[in-house]
């Protein structure tokens, strides 16, 4: 099989942020996760998104659409002290990033507190991520669903696994050590190959049974321990539709939240067409087909669910634009028309 080398990739240009702002903030962030004097006062000036067990609140928008609100961190005082809470829930607060001037962005989970008062309060609704990922702007999703990642990986990492007991966070959440054995834990994300397999002409797009109703996806699969990415790659489509990829190719990757955090790595990849005869492995996957390039570009057409389905079956759709899979699909449509 042969890796067909990517190209370069170009480092998307962000606004009008000159490259320097770009290092100052990176720099930044690397001092308030080594630094917790710093990171607590950054926190006394800096902003705050909120979720109650793990949902995002949202706010609506004036367009009848949805945003997501980073509230300064003495309007979140105020609102605890409204609700008769501890000013302290502040300091348990995870820097998620930081704005373009420098505010440390954290995210908060109030799990602890009554959910309609702080929707009230806030003039928001908690909503759970996988609608928030459809209903907020693109350029949203990574912060929403970075902040989640880190409450949910505190939640689960609050005891050491070899020694059983608590563990404590540095200020910026962004490690936890175990002070009995002194293992130090990272936030951690499974790596994950997506690939869209083309014959050529067509491309293959599969569903499991858990899928809404008519979506198909490009295939996904974990990496195993001690894999690269092209093992995993060539593993997964001999396992989930019996095929021999010939060669593949890099596009892109994102991070996906969903259920826990992967770090899902984007691939093209081809077999040859007169190897292209599927065989379904019955265990993942309810259907898998070789779409053609009209039937993939009616389907990007289509809106993420499309509303007019009303319980048809048979109307394909693929995944939002928010989804890496909906990238490769874009790709290789683009591709064809080239070619
Ligand atoms: N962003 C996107 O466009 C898309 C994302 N995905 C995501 O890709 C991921 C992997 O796809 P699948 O086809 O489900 O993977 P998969 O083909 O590896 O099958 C899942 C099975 O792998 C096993 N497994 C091995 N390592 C695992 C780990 N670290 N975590 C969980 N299960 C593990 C489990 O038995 C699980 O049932 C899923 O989380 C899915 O949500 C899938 C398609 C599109
Ligand atoms: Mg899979």
């Amino acid at each position: 099989m042969r890796w067909i080398r990517a190209l370069p990739i170009k480092i998307q240009p962000l606004g009008s942020r000159c490259c320097s702002s770009y290092v100052s903030r990176m720099r930044y962030l690397m001092n308030l996760k080594e630094d917790d004097e710093l990171c607590r006062r950054a926190l006394q000036s800096g902003t705050v998104l909120l979720y109650h067990k793990l949902s995002p609140l949202l706010q609506r928008t004036d367009r009848g659409g949805y945003k997501l609100p980073i509230f300064q961190v003495s309007v979140v005082n105020g609102m605890l002290e409204k609700l008769g809470k501890d000013a302290e829930v502040i300091n348990s607060s995870v820097l998620v990033g930081c704005s373009d001037s420098l505010l440390a962005q954290f995210c908060l989970e109030v799990a602890e507190l009554e959910q309609n008062a702080v929707e009230e309060l806030c003039q928001g609704v908690f909503t759970d991520l996988r609608k928030a990922f459809f209903l907020l702007r693109s350029s949203e999703v990574p912060l929403v669903t970075r902040g989640q990642a880190l409450l949910r990986w505190h939640q689960t990492h609050s005891y050491c696994s070899a020694t059983g007991k608590p563990t404590q966070r540095n200020q910026a959440g962004s490690q936890r050590v175990c002070h009995s054995s002194g293992i130090t834990y990272y936030p951690q994300m499974a790596p994950v190959v997506i690939v869209l397999v083309s014959d050529g002409e067509r491309c293959l797009l599969a569903r499991q049974p858990a899928f809404p109703r008519g979506m198909y996806s490009a295939l996904a699969g974990f990496c195993d321990m001690g894999e690269t990415v092209l093992e995993t790659l060539r593993r997964e489509v001999a396992e989930e539709v019996g095929l021999e990829v010939e060669s593949a190719q890099y596009s892109s990757s994102q991070h996906w939240p969903f259920p826990q955090s992967s770090l899902m790595v984007a691939c093209h990849a081809t077999v040859s067409p007169g190897s292209s005869q599927i065989n379904l492995s019955g265990a993942e996957l309810e259907d898998a087909r070789w779409f053609t390039l009209q039937e993939v570009q009616e389907a990007l057409q289509r809106n993420s669910p499309p509303r007019d389905i009303k319980g048809e079956a048979n109307v394909f759709w693929v995944p939002p634009s928010s989804a890496i899979a909906n990238q490769l699909i874009q790709e290789w449509a683009n591709q064809q028309l080239k070619s």
